[in-house]
């Protein structure tokens, strides 16, 4: 298990009048508010209001989208290869830059956002590990108003509007697990597949005009990769999960000056957003040694977020700020929520299971291979050999009879190819007495204490028993063929009966 705090990046959008008021320790990672205090009717006294935040790094006007990727998501991304779970959220007001942190700027190549870039980097990956095999899944999931929709619905209708899509509901198990039901889980083979999707879910998220931005987004958005891993000989499967979230604005509602259904949603957004800080406040205390209790349930957002906040999980938030004057304090309270975030800490481990399908894959493999065993042990081979597989066999015993080197191995293969060996091996001894008289070859083939073969089958038989001694394996049949053992015992009896053959006796 990996305890660690929540890490926490604060991103400026660019401005061409960013406020006097804000300095920057980029370094350091500290951001810094001076300006004037102002009385509660506007009026400015001489006093300075001073705010201090200090972060794991700021990520300043002019960084480019690749390093916020580097240093952002890639040391999550390392662990969700390793099975451990990871989240990536943006949260910050409404035109701050959140979408573009996380999906990016549609114009140019090099603006694409976390998500683009975390799937061209995980396929790569996933191409260049050798240590086992790779799979991802996609989720994505809109929460509006405190339902949630299904982004990557692919039914027939046109959606025009989001009740078109997949309502997905919230279930917890007994264990306390939440589960998203009809979310679909789409396999992605290549990084294309993956795009695709993320285009899919993009055309069907809904935006709205607000008198905030032309585009604002009014919901929280979740791209969900599954990545799921398997190393080569081993029975347990790897699966994490990485989430990559858009919250929605986080301004107040009095700023956004909207009116009847969106102030409605405002105040949806308002809420869950509050709902979130409820959960973030009570993780605080619960650091501190505070209360324990922490109202998780109180949100869609805050259900599904669960194992992001305080559980199971690698997470890094992104806040990001416009700096000009009319932001600052929408600014300071993105800080100060972020310096909460700060001091969560969550207790991330590697999530690795039993897969039963492997299991049974290992098992009928090993079943399999232990029969072979078994066959080869009691000498009991139904094997054919093909033709190719006995001229194999010839080389094989021409090319061991001319071997200089002794000691060297005879490696037949198979029972059938071991018998085929020694039958080829007899012909050749046999070819090599064209002279025997018929006593001869009767005394040759073994009748009588005094024949070639019952000299070869006493040598056998005190080899056989020479050899078991040694190593309690070999077995030996009676004649010339058949031995029972390993390859490496069949070249020790085969080698001294080659040797017995030349005259050279044991
Ligand atoms: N770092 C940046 N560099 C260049 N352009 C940026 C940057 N951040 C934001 N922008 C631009 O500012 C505008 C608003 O940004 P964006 O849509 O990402 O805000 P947002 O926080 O997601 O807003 P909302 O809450 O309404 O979705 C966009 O046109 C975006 O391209």
């Amino acid at each position: 298990m990996v305890a660690s705090n929540i890490k926490v990046f604060f991103r400026v959008r660019p401005s061409a009048r960013p406020s006097k008021a804000l300095s920057l320790k980029q370094d350091e990672g500290i951001i810094e508010f001076t300006h004037d205090k102002t009385t509660p009717d506007g009026e400015v006294n001489n006093s300075k209001t001073h705010y201090k935040f200090k972060f794991d790094g700021i990520l300043s006007m002019n960084i480019s989208q690749e390093d916020v990727f580097n240093v952002v998501a890639k040391p999550v991304i390392e662990d969700v290869l390793q099975g451990i779970n990871g989240t990536i959220f943006a949260y910050g007001q409404t035109g701050s830059g959140k979408t573009f942190t996380i999906t990016g700027g549609a114009e140019r190549y090099q603006d694409r956002g976390l998500i683009p870039r975390t799937i061209a980097y995980l396929f790569e990956e996933f191409k260049n590990r050798k240590d086992g095999t790779y799979r991802m899944f996609i989720s994505y999931l809109e929460i509006y108003n405190n339902d949630g929709y299904d982004l990557l619905s692919r039914e027939d209708k046109a959606t025009s509007k989001l009740e078109d899509l997949p309502k997905v509901q919230l279930r917890e198990d007994e264990d306390g697990n939440i589960h998203l039901r009809n979310l679909s889980v789409n396999m992605a083979q290549k990084e294309e597949d993956a795009l695709n999707l993320l285009f899919l879910g993009d055309t069907n998220r809904v935006v709205a005009e607000t008198p905030m931005n032309d585009v604002s987004t009014r919901s929280h958005c979740m791209f969900i990769m599954w990545v799921e891993s398997t190393q080569p000989d081993s029975d347990t499967v790897r699966r994490a999960k990485l989430h990559l979230v858009d919250l929605a604005g986080s301004e107040r509602i009095s700023k956004t000056g909207v009116v009847g259904n969106l102030q409605k949603e405002a105040r949806y957004i308002n809420l869950s957003l509050h709902y979130l800080e409820q959960v973030i406040v009570a993780l605080h205390e619960r650091s501190t040694g505070g209360r324990a209790h922490v109202p998780y349930r109180n949100s869609m957002m805050t259900s599904v977020l669960r194992d992001s906040l305080g559980g199971n999980c690698k997470t890094v938030m992104v806040g990001t700020a416009a700096v000009e004057d009319r932001h600052l304090d929408e600014s300071i309270s993105t800080c100060r929520f972020a310096q909460r975030v700060a001091s969560i800490k969550n207790n991330a481990i590697v999530n690795e299971e039993l897969d039963p399908a492997l299991l049974i894959r290992r098992l009928k493999k090993e079943a399999a291979e232990l029969k072979d065993e078994l066959k080869l042990l009691n000498g009991d081979t139904d094997e054919q050999l093909a033709e190719e597989d006995k001229q194999e066999c010839k080389q094989l015993v021409q090319g061991y009879l001319v071997q200089q080197d002794l000691e060297a191995p005879f490696v037949g293969g198979s029972l059938g190819r071991f018998q085929e060996c020694f039958r080829l091996l007899r012909e050749i001894y046999l070819q090599r007495e064209p002279t025997a008289s018929r006593e001869g070859k009767s005394q040759l083939l073994g009748q009588g204490q005094g024949g070639v073969l019952g000299t070869l089958e006493a040598t056998l038989q005190q080899l056989h028993h020479e050899v078991a001694m040694r190593d309690h394996e070999i077995a030996m049949l009676a004649a010339a063929q058949g031995f029972k053992g390993s390859g490496q015992e069949y070249a020790c009896v085969m080698r001294r009966v080659i040797r017995c053959f030349e005259g050279g006796g044991l």
